[in-house]
């Protein structure tokens, strides 16, 4: 389902805009969104998931234009979501939550239910995990109840906001393998700040700054954007004053530093091939 929006504006009550003519076409398969804190990535999400409305600006997804009560219905049909903060609720067992979500969204008939449930908790390895109440689930399976909830009506169209902030490294990458499998031709909007789980998943991004769009393209595009900015300076001294140093390695000669500036911030500098992170922080530069 590809998304269309232009003109996008959100402004709350103490007169903040959180997006600020906004335009963008989101195609199907993986796309990634970044940007700093604030850039507005929740309040877009929140607007295609149907919970917050536009001040201005036109959104369509998959044709339906969310403007109309029934553009709405139709894409709440073909959604799924997964915020920031899904609340569970803690003396239900995961099975017990998940048959609860699929009510709600309508599968009526008892044994596809069922067995809808059943097939989700397989494909988020939790089956043996499924009869535990939700209080003594680690983050990771959190999110991964979340996910399968969000999964529940099969939906053209998944919005996964910040879905592995705090996971441990295995379940992270479990997480984002589980969203590339099922990804295929459906569209799946990933938010995040963690810049390696796009790099892993996604080929095309865009970066939100301040309400605004400030890149979309391919992942290897926002990647050659650090192209010839991108050192390692090694050094018992300071570290280089000029640019943004994105790591510290202590080494044998003192500090070995990964650089993102526009020129050579010293003499000794090394060039080094970039990677998406130097390229999102070179946008900013
Ligand atoms: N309900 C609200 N009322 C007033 N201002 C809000 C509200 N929600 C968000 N904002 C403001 O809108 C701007 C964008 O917020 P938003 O949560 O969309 O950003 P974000 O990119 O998702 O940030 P983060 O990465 O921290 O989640 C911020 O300045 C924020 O303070």
């Amino acid at each position: 389902m590809k998304i269309e929006i232009s003109g996008l504006v959100k402004r709350y009550s103490r007169g903040v805009a959180a997006l600020d003519g906004l335009d963008l076409e989101v195609p199907t398969g993986m796309f990634g969104l970044l940007g700093a804190n604030g850039a507005g990535k929740t309040t877009l999400m929140r607007i295609l998931a149907g919970i917050a409305r536009p001040t201005a600006g036109r959104v369509t997804v998959g044709g339906h234009d969310l403007a109309t009560g029934a553009g709405r219905t139709a894409v709440q049909r073909e959604l799924g979501y997964l915020p920031q903060d899904l609340g569970v609720y803690p003396d239900l067992t995961a099975r017990q939550f998940l048959d609860y979500v699929a009510l709600l969204k309508g599968l009526d008939d008892r044994a596809v239910r069922r067995r809808r449930v059943g097939e989700l908790l397989e494909v988020v390895a939790l089956t043996a995990e499924a009869d535990r109440r939700l209080r003594g689930f680690s983050g990771g399976m959190r999110q991964r109840i979340g996910i399968a909830q969000a999964l529940l009506a099969d939906p053209q169209l998944l919005i996964v906001d910040e879905p592995t902030a705090g996971l441990d490294p295995e379940e992270r990458i479990r997480f984002r393998n589980l969203l590339s499998q099922f990804a295929g031709r459906r569209t799946v909007l990933l938010s995040t700040h963690i810049v390696d789980d796009i790099a892993q998943t996604c080929r095309e991004v865009a970066v939100l700054a301040k309400g605004k769009l400030r890149f979309r393209g391919t992942v290897a595009e926002l990647t050659q954007r650090a192209q010839g900015r991108v050192w390692s300076v090694t050094t018992a001294g300071p570290p280089p004053a000029e640019g943004k140093v994105v790591s510290a390695l202590p080494d044998e000669d003192g500090m070995r530093y990964r650089v993102v500036a526009p020129r050579s911030p010293d003499p000794q500098a090394r060039a080094l091939e970039p990677n998406l992170e130097d390229g999102y922080l070179s946008l900013s530069g």
